[in-house]
């Protein structure tokens, strides 16, 4: 039947085939869709330390959402011998930001792969320039290169002081190269540097859900559960 489709599809003439396919990317696009669905992304920010993993983790064992750590798929890169893991590896232990075209290029990856069409994106955008880049991610869509632009529903932000924070990193004791205090004051001035701006430009728009995650981390699941049931 498909290849029948196909077979008509090319009797037709390509302007008209053309006009087409593109019509469909462009509705899509402005649907947020994705391979046919509509996808909805929840970006989850805060400070290193603030909690995101954590409440990502309890995040996906009560809703049907897919959790993608920008951190772990960078670290992922790391560990399978990639071209670029030596360079990832030297970024991450001095508490910079890796180049939004790798980041970007992983979680689009993870984003096709997983075929779920709900998405929390734990640790990114890290700066304006990632947040940039990833709302006008280029896939190739219907045999063409275009614009596709992917926006949050809301941004989760895990609101937290830097000495909490701080505490918490030094306890995380997940042999990571980042978890030295040297590292984690770097990241934490990266934090209030680059990535609070990201967090500020959501705020302009109103799509800031705040979370007090100073508390215990129980406590904190609660006030995230009524924002994930009430979006739901
Ligand atoms: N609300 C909390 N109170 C105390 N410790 C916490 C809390 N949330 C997470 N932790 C602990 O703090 C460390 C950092 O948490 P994590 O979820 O990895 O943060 P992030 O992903 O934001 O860096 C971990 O060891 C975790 O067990
Ligand atoms: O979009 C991202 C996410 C992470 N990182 C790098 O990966 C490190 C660890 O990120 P992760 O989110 O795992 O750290 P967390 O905030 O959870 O402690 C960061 O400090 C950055 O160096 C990055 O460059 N871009
Ligand atoms: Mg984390």
């Amino acid at each position: 039947m498909r290849g029948g489709l196909v077979a008509s599809a090319r009797l037709l003439p390509r302007p008209l085939v053309r006009w087409f396919l593109q019509r469909r990317a462009q509705q899509d696009i402005n649907e947020n869709m994705l391979g046919g669905k509509k996808v909805k992304i929840i970006f989850v920010l805060g400070g290193p330390g603030s909690g995101k993993g954590t409440q990502c983790s309890n995040i996906v064992e009560h809703f049907d959402f897919i959790h993608l750590s920008a951190g772990e798929l960078l670290r992922a890169e790391i560990n399978s011998g990639s071209e670029n893991g030596t360079m990832i590896d030297t970024i991450i232990t001095e508490g910079k930001i890796v180049p939004s075209e790798i980041t970007i290029k992983l979680l689009q990856e993870a984003i096709i792969k997983g075929g779920n069409d709900k998405y929390i994106i734990d640790g990114f955008p890290r700066n304006e320039e990632n947040r940039v880049v990833f709302e006008s991610v280029t896939l190739v869509t219907y045999f063409q290169l275009l614009e596709i632009s992917i926006s949050p529903e809301f941004v989760l932000f895990f609101d937290c002081s830097e000495e909490e924070m701080e505490r918490r990193l030094l306890g995380r004791n997940q042999g990571r190269s980042d978890d030295n205090i040297e590292t984690i004051r770097k990241r934490l001035k990266v934090f209030v540097e680059s990535s609070l701006p990201v967090i500020e430009y959501y705020e302009s728009k109103g799509m800031v859900k705040k979370i007090d995650a100073t508390k215990p981390a129980p406590e904190v699941f609660e006030d995230v559960k009524a924002i994930f049931t009430h979006m739901a």
